[in-house]
């Protein structure tokens, strides 16, 4: 049996430090998906599963979602893609889903965005994005090419 060898990457960062814009910028130039836990919430709150339902209610009063919830979903989604390249973004975001990661799969790199929290203020301030299709802007570094229009 021919076993090929996959890449498996985590970026890490602080909200708003541009792990969305870069792994953006990353899937464009390397075979990976990109898989976003933020993503992945958003698609199940508006599809109202189950899963959905629950996280929207930390999701709105700004709370992590539980460890148990979070990992279950993005877990069934990796193994998803388990033939596939893959960049994770947004998991892990505690220890105790670090572990259930590296229970499950073999990381063979981690990007981790060290962004001073001034910056990271002022992108935040500067972010927009357009709800419908998930694209992220920033005013000043990564404008929509018509103003307040996606493109
Ligand atoms: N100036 C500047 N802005 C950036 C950079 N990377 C991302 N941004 C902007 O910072 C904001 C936060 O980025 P985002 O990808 O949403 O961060 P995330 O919350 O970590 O996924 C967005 O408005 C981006 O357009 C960068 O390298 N320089
Ligand atoms: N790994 C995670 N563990 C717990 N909650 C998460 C996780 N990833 C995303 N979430 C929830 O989804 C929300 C949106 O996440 P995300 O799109 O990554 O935005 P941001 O990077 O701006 O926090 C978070 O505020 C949190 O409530």
């Amino acid at each position: 049996m021919v076993t090929r060898m996959l890449f498996r990457a985590v970026i890490m960062g602080p909200p708003g430090s541009g792990k969305g814009t870069v792994s953006d910028r990353i899937v464009k130039n390397f075979a990976l998906k990109h898989l976003s836990s933020g993503d992945l919430l958003r698609t199940n709150v508006q599809n109202k599963t189950e899963i959905g339902v629950v996280a929207k209610s930390y999701i709105d009063q700004g709370q992590l979602v539980p460890d148990d919830v979070i990992t279950r979903l993005v877990l069934q989604e990796l193994h998803k893609i388990n033939e596939t390249n893959w960049l994770l973004d947004g998991f892990p975001r505690t220890v105790p889903q670090a572990v259930a990661l590296d229970k499950a799969f073999h990381i063979n790199s981690v990007i981790d965005l060290n962004v001073p929290f001034q910056t990271i203020k002022d992108r935040l301030t500067a972010r927009w994005i357009h709800p419908a299709s998930g694209r992220v802007y920033n005013t000043e570094f990564n404008p929509p090419k018509v103003p307040v229009m996606t493109d």
